[in-house]
């Protein structure tokens, strides 16, 4: 296998669109088919219009892959709950801005538990939010739809947001990631404006198994050439 580059595109599947009743074997068949990393989003009823799955569940499945398990937490709290996620097993914890009152101790609390620490912002959230918390943070979550739901169409008007905030991170080892809507349509214009890691759901888990190859091959395809171009 190619040893990866620092400019190689991060695929992560968000499980949300997987047959939920075979768990483990659609995390395994992704990452059979080239995910890098796998999404998991946990929603709570309350902060988003849906209810997913918790720890439990995520712990369930840790044991299909060694990839990277990249916990969105759409809950509002989420302090009390960062601990349980950690054990379960995920790498990167990711809580809204929007739901949490004291950012900076739930960024730092999520690095105390030996997890690295995300923050996500919905698509009307400015990005100054995030301006003076940016030291502990490792990764920047971009939401591209309103959370809660999968097979949202992509909110085009976050792009300039992204570029933004790539000019603010500056030479920081902070990766940005983009999350709802994205296809190989819609993965270039975020590619080119500096996104790191492209969360996929429905563009990823749809044609069956046998089609996820393909799916996450677009989408690598559609983001490499707009980064060889630049
Ligand atoms: O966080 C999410 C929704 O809140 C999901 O990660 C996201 O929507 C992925 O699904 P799709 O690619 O179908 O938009
Ligand atoms: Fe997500």
């Amino acid at each position: 296998m190619t040893p990866k580059t620092t400019s190689d595109i991060i695929i992560a599947p968000s499980v949300l669109s997987a047959d939920f009743s075979r768990l483990g074997e659609e995390v395994e068949a992704v990452c059979r088919a080239g995910a890098d990393w796998i999404h998991l989003d946990v929603m709570d009823g309350h902060f988003v219009p849906n209810i997913t799955f918790g720890p439990p569940v995520i712990k369930a499945i840790r044991n299909r892959t060694d990839k990277v398990f990249d916990c969105h937490l759409m809950i509002e709290p989420a302090d009390p709950y960062l601990a349980a996620f950690a054990e379960a097993g995920c790498d990167y914890i990711t809580v809204h801005a929007e739901a949490c009152t004291h950012l900076d101790r739930s960024l730092q609390a999520i690095r105390d538990l030996g997890c690295k620490a995300g923050v996500s912002l919905n698509p009307s959230t400015p990005e100054s939010v995030i301006e003076y918390s940016l030291d502990r943070v490792d990764l920047v979550l971009m939401m591209t739809v309103n959370p809660g739901l999968g097979g949202q169409a992509f909110i085009p008007s976050v792009v300039e947001k992204v570029r933004r905030v790539k000019s603010m991170i500056g030479k920081r080892p902070i990766m940005i990631e983009i999350d709802g809507g994205v296809t190989p349509q819609t993965a270039p214009l975020v590619v080119s404006a500096g996104a790191d890691i492209l969360v996929a759901g429905s563009a990823i888990f749809k044609g069956g198994e046998q089609a996820y190859a393909d799916n996450i091959s677009a989408l690598r395809k559609a983001s490499e050439r707009v980064r060889e171009a630049a």
